[in-house]
C-alpha cells in the first residue's frame, strides 16, 4: 500500500481551539505538552496516523502577539512554516466569526496559499445555531477560496474524523517522516531543544552568528519520575565552539541551568539535562537536518 506523509499547519487566533483539535487528532500524549504552553514554541505539535498516512502538524507560534525579538523571529518562522506545509488549515471560532484577528490572517493568507491547499475549519459549532454557521461559512468562503470547509467541534469530536481523513488524502505520496516509536515524544523533544536554543540565543546575542542548532538526541524516562535529556548543540565552525562553551565552560553551564529550570517547570518534574557542543560543517546543506529542525536557517534565530 502506498504511504503518504506531509505537513499540516494549523493557524488561527489564540483560543481558536488548535490544541483541542490536535489532541483529538493525535492522541492523549500531546495534551501534556500543549496545555501548559502559552506561546507554543515547538514547530511540531504532533503526528497523527490515518490509514497509511502520517500527518505531521506544525504550529505557528506567537503568530499574533510577537513581544520580544525572539518572538518576532519566530513569527517569521511560523509563516514560513505555514508556507512549507502541504496543507494549511485556518481555524475560526463559530461564535466569534470574522474578528479583526481573522481579518488580518485572511489578508496574509494569499501569500502562503500559493501552491498549497488551504482549508477552513469552523470550530465550536456547538456554540451557535445552524443559520449563523452557514452565514459564517458563506462569508469566509467569499473572502477566500478554501479548498474545503469543515464544521467541527474539537471539544466534542464532531467532524474531526472526517477532517483527519481528508487531510491524509491531501498529503503527497512518500515514506513516513518519523519513525513510529518516536512519534509520542517528538513534540517534547522539539520543545526541549527549542528551550535550549532560546537560552543560547539570549545569552550569546550578537556574539555568535546565526549558525547553531539544537537537537534532542535522547529522552530517557527514569523510574524516580525524572527524565534524562541529552542534547547536542551544533555549531558550523570550530571557532564557534569556544564561544558556546565560554570561559571554563561557564556559558554552556549557565545555558544548561536556565534551560533545565525552564524544562523542569514546564514538565513539572526533575530533568537531568546534558548538553554537548559539536561542530557540524555545512550542516545547512544537509537537507535532512533542515526539515528535521523545521526551521529555515535565516529565520531560526
Ligand atoms: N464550546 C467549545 N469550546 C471549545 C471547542 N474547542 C475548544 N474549545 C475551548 O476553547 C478554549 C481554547 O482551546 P485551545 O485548544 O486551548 O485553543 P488554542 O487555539 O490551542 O489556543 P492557543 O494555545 O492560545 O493558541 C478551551 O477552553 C477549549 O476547551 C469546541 O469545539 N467547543
Amino acid at each position: 500500500m502506498t504511504t503518504r506523509a506531509g505537513f499540516v499547519a494549523l493557524i488561527g487566533e489564540p483560543n481558536a481551539g488548535k490544541s483541542t483539535l490536535l489532541n483529538r487528532m493525535v492522541g492523549a500524549k500531546v495534551s501534556i505538552v500543549t496545555h501548559k504552553v502559552q506561546t507554543t514554541r515547538a514547530r511540531i505539535r504532533g503526528v497523527a496516523l490515518e490509514g497509511e498516512a502520517q500527518i505531521v502538524f506544525v504550529d505557528t507560534p506567537g503568530l499574533f502577539r510577537p513581544r520580544r525579538r525572539l518572538d518576532r523571529a519566530m513569527v517569521a518562522a511560523a509563516w514560513s512554516g505555514a508556507a512549507d506545509a502541504d496543507v494549511v488549515v485556518l481555524m475560526v471560532e463559530a461564535h466569534r466569526g470574522v474578528t479583526e484577528g481573522v481579518e488580518r490572517i485572511l489578508e496574509t493568507l494569499p501569500e502562503v496559499a500559493t501552491g498549497r491547499t488551504v482549508a477552513l475549519a469552523i470550530n465550536k459549532i456547538d456554540r451557535v445555531e445552524a443559520p449563523v454557521l452557514l452565514g459564517l461559512s458563506r462569508d469566509l468562503n467569499e473572502r477566500f477560496e478554501f479548498a474545503q470547509t469543515f464544521m467541527i467541534s474539537a471539544e466534542r469530536g464532531h467532524g474531526v474524523d472526517v477532517m483527519r481523513r481528508w487531510l491524509a488524502g491531501q498529503l503527497p505520496e512518500g515514506p513516513w517522516l518519523y519513525p513510529e516509536d518516536q512519534i509520542a515524544d517528538l513534540p517534547m523533544r522539539m520543545i526541549a531543544a527549542e528551550m535550549t536554543r532560546e537560552k543560547l540565543t539570549l545569552r550569546l546575542h550578537q556574539e555568535i552568528p546565526y549558525q547553531l542548532t539544537v537537537e534532542t538526541e535522547a529522552w530517557e524516562e527514569r523510574k524516580d519520575g525524572s527524565a534524562r535529556v541529552d542534547q547536542i548543540v551544533y555549531v558550523s565552525r570550530d571557532g564557534h565552539k569556544g564561544i558556546v562553551l565560554g570561559n571554563k565552560g561557564e556559558t554552556i553551564k549557565a545555558v544548561s541551568k536556565a534551560a533545565r529550570e525552564e524544562l523542569e517547570e514546564f514538565m513539572g518534574r526533575r530533568i537531568h539535562l546534558f548538553l554537548q557542543v559539536k561542530v557540524r560543517e555545512n550542516w545547512l546543506d544537509e537537507a535532512e537536518r533542515y526539515s528535521e529542525m523545521g526551521l529555515n536557517f535565516k529565520d531560526g534565530n
